[in-house]
């Protein structure tokens, strides 16, 4: 090796290693909800890659489309329920659950993780220089209807807007108030082969519940983590739910998460679609995605890189932590 190339090895080493991260399962449509990602954080100059984790049931075709925007696609092996109670629910919760292996991604330090019906419309880069140790994420909102099988929602009682309803403090039977809750489409997390081993380690001994994953990650992270202000997670449903709490001219990022938000799906039908807020921003959604201008024209992105982690994993004795499925 000439004193150049190892000039330049070192520096990259030096260089902290740092991505956004997305999730891809199957062979829908959600690969649309990552070219707008991809796309999106273009358009606000991110300085670091985005990387998808896909399962093993996207096709080659749509990885390929992933590629030629420029993403790194990494596949992942499902991560399945604790046995039992999983039967009708069980693509739900493997598609879900599967999250967890972003904390294997240890060849970078820190990473921005985004669902797929996520917009980034504003820089967001600035996350990955918060203080290291905390998990980084955007309370919830307890207003919806796919709330309704909780004490909150039974009550009325939102996090956003505690002084609504507040928490009855003598009933025996609804505990002390619930601890904060997040959204799991967006957070800031540090990749560590002991935290993915903790967190599937913890899975297997909980019972999976309505919220999947995100009830998991607020268990699993409850004592570390910060709330950032909600600009960097826009739950749709805070505009009807919460006008008060919103400034819309000031949402960096945009999670198409209320029932028949999602751009590539929208048909204006369901509640609170026809909303002059919602239309505005489904079709700024589209504006990205169709930008050709910015479309990736950098170098092409090798084919799926090689999981320089199994051998770490295998090293760590991790393997067993992560089982293959039997069969589905
Ligand atoms: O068929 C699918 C379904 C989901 N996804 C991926 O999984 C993510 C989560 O699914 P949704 O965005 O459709 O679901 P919600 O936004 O309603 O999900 C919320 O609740 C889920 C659990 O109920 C998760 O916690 C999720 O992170 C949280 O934002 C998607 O963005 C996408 O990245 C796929 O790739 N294909
Ligand atoms: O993750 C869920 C989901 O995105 C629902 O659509 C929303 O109503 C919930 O608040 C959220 O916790
Ligand atoms: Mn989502």
């Amino acid at each position: 090796m000439g004193p150049n190339m190892s000039a330049y090895s070192s520096k990259q080493r030096a260089a902290p290693k740092r991505a956004y991260v997305t999730f891809l399962a199957g062979d829908g449509d959600y690969w649309k909800g990552v070219v707008g990602l991809a796309k999106g954080l273009r358009r606000v100059r991110s300085a670091y890659p985005l990387v998808v984790a896909v399962l093993p049931d996207v096709p080659e075709e749509h990885r390929r489309k992933l590629r030629e925007q420029g993403c790194v696609v990494r596949e992942i092996q499902p991560v399945y329920p604790p046995e039992s109670q999983t039967q009708f629910a069980m693509a739900y919760y493997v598609i879900n659950y599967s999250k967890l292996r972003i904390w294997e991604f240890v060849e970078y330090e820190r990473m921005v993780y985004l669902d797929a019906d996520i917009q980034v419309y504003e820089n967001i880069d600035h996350l990955l220089d918060l203080e290291k140790g905390r998990f980084y994420a955007v309370m919830d909102c307890f207003c919806e209807k796919t709330w309704s099988h909780t004490p909150q929602y039974k009550i009325g009682y939102c996090q956003q807007c505690p002084e609504r309803v507040s928490w009855p403090e003598q009933e025996q039977e609804l505990g002390p108030p619930p601890p904060p809750y997040f959204n799991a489409g967006m957070f800031v997390h540090e990749p560590s082969l002991g935290t993915a081993k903790d967190l599937l380690d913890a899975l297997v001994v909980t019972p999976p519940t309505p919220f999947a994953e995100q009830d998991f990650l607020n268990m699993f992270f409850r004592d570390v983590y910060s709330p950032i202000p909600p600009v960097y997670n826009l739950v749709l449903a805070m505009l009807w739910r919460h006008p008060d709490k919103v400034e819309l001219g000031k949402v960096k990022v945009v999670h198409y998460c209320a029932a028949g938000s999602k751009p590539w799906r929208y048909t204006g039908q369901e509640p609170n679609m026809e909303r002059e807020d919602i239309k505005m921003l489904v079709k700024k959604w589209w504006d990205v995605f169709n930008d050709e201008s910015l479309d990736y024209k950098g170098p092409a992105v090798d084919g799926e890189a090689r999981q320089p982690l199994r051998q770490a994993l295998a090293e760590a004795g991790a393997t067993k932590y992560f089982p293959a499925p039997s069969a589905a």
